[in-house]
């Protein structure tokens, strides 16, 4: 592990306060939801009030979607604290003052200090520097912050002298008992416009823990006195590259996700799945969703043969549904080495509640159709996915060869069961990628075309470094020349991360 990781874990949850390790998972996995929920509240307010709103200097639709979370229940880590807060980790980067809150980590919009009463005195939690104030920045790990009150560029009213209340006495109290603060560090990008106008936005990046080491009062640059506070890093937190962080000031960081839809499947799918476009105008595609493999009319195969077992098919020595696969069962439900092809126990098995149904319950995790900036559209998804978990199926039309001849203009979609692979239009576009060529596949098994009818897995994009697999499965009939093409995660795959699979490996020989 990470030397720093781990120091880091040893200030995250020091013994004397340990957080049981599910309540504490528990707690990370609700900081990345809110801040999620947040988000989309966020779009859906703006679009639903459109650009007149966005005109009227009073109307915080920042403010508006922190309060529907409060409503919902669903801010995290409301009761202010001192130290870390689970979920958040050093270097974590916020769009806005609002995303603090919803973090648990700063839960002011304005203030600058943020502070809590312990044992009879007020202690300050977390610090923002905004540059709002003439703080100033020394090394990297010595911070000098100008207490609160009497600017006139804050308050609107004439400078006056700061006094030791509040914040200020928060800060000199912190410092006395030496509690550690949080600080947070705003940093301004500037993004470069289209027409070569520079537009600029600030991000607000959580520095870690600093204790306050001294304060004094000095003229400010109104002449009125201030308070200043020199606040130190606790060592051996994560270190913070501020050069990479303002590198990035040039690329826009903040999302501009306009939902096209909000389900793609229209409640076909347990899970919505919406469709986000921050590239272009492009609206969402056109075709028909449909959950289930289409088959020619010409079709009959025979049912699966199934298998007798009563106790969920958990001895799997003796379940032929599980012996077809080679004898090993899957464990929860995922699987982790792509075989040539699984039997998974279907309609014709008496158990319904097998453990052999890797594949039957449907999208699991909350994917999303996105725009991406050279490849169309892809497929995310907004939640952590483990391992060898069942992503989607590639649904589409069951083609047999002169149907195949009749679309072969148009392949972009197609999915060859016996493993071949032929997408010409991606081909032609991809020449540094070597595909098997097929100098003759016609007559050489079917293709699922997902063109016209078809399911979130037709806009799961090519990679060479894939973060899925997809597996050949049979549960509802027996053709082996037409199994199910179902997608699986080849890794863990942290949210938001583009999921993909190799088009050239579109599955291996089927072995019957
Ligand atoms: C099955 S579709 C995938 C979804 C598609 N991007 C869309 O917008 O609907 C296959 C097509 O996506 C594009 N594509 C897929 N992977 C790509 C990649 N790695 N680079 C460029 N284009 C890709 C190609 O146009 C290909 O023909």
């Amino acid at each position: 592990m990470d030397k720093t990781l781990e120091i880091r874990k040893v200030a995250l949850f020091p013994n004397k306060k340990r957080t049981r390790v599910d309540d504490r998972d528990g707690i990370i996995h609700n900081v990345k939801e809110a801040l999620d929920e947040y988000r989309e509240t966020l779009t859906k307010l703006r679009q639903k009030h459109g650009s007149e709103a966005n005109k009227l200097d009073c109307w915080r639709p920042d403010i508006e979607a922190v309060m529907h979370l409060r409503k919902k229940g669903k801010l995290v880590n409301m009761r202010k604290q001192l130290g870390p807060i689970l979920g958040v980790e050093v270097g974590d980067e916020f769009r806005n003052r609002a995303e603090l809150i919803v973090a648990g980590l700063h839960h002011n919009f304005r203030r600058g200090i943020e502070y809590m009463k312990k044992d009879g005195k007020i202690l300050a939690t977390s610090i923002v520097n905004s540059g709002r104030y003439a703080n100033h920045v020394g090394s990297p790990d010595i911070l000098f912050y100008s207490g609160e009150g009497g600017n006139p560029r804050v308050e609107c009213k004439k400078p006056k002298d700061q006094t030791l209340e509040r914040g200020n006495l928060a800060l000199k109290n912190s410092m006395e008992v030496r509690t550690h603060v949080r600080v947070i560090r705003a940093v301004k990008h500037f993004e470069v416009g289209t027409c070569a106008k520079k537009r600029s936005f600030t991000t607000y990046v959580y520095d870690g823990l600093y204790k306050v080491k001294h304060f004094w009062q000095e003229r400010g640059e109104f002449g009125k006195l201030v308070f200043k506070y020199l606040l130190k890093r606790i060592p051996r937190q994560p270190i913070i590259k501020w050069e990479k962080v303002s590198k990035q000031s040039k690329k826009p960081m903040v999302s501009k996700d306009i939902i096209c839809k909000n389900d793609i499947s229209e409640g076909k799918e347990m899970m919505p799945i919406r469709v986000v476009n921050a590239i272009d105008s492009e609206s969402h595609p056109a075709f028909n969703y449909t959950r289930y493999v289409i088959y020619p009319n010409f079709f009959m195969a025979t049912k699966q043969r199934g298998c007798d077992c009563l106790h969920g098919c958990l001895e799997c020595k003796s379940c032929p549904c599980v012996m077809n696969t080679g004898g090993v069962c899957s464990p929860n439900n995922t699987i982790i080495d792509r075989k040539s092809l699984i039997y998974d126990c279907g309609t014709t098995c008496k158990s319904s509640s097998s453990k052999n149904r890797i594949c039957q319950h449907g999208i699991q995790f909350k994917l999303e159709v996105f725009r991406t900036k050279s490849k169309g559209w892809g497929v995310r998804s907004r939640s952590y996915i483990p391992c060898g978990s069942f992503i989607c199926e590639y649904v589409g039309e069951i083609l047999q060869e002169k149907e195949v001849k009749r679309r072969r203009g148009s392949d972009e979609y197609f999915f060859w069961t016996n493993g071949k692979f032929v997408d010409h239009a991606f081909r032609d576009a991809s020449q540094h990628v070597s595909f098997p060529m097929l100098p003759n596949f016609f007559g050489d098994g079917f293709v699922i075309d997902a063109t016209q009818h078809g399911n979130v897995g037709r806009f799961v994009n090519h990679s060479s470094s894939p973060n899925l697999f997809a597996q050949s499965i049979l549960y509802d009939h027996d053709d082996v020349r037409i199994p199910h093409m179902m997608l699986f995660a080849k890794k863990s795959i942290p949210p938001n991360q583009e999921l993909t699979y190799d088009y050239s490996s579109r599955v291996g020989k089927i072995v019957p």
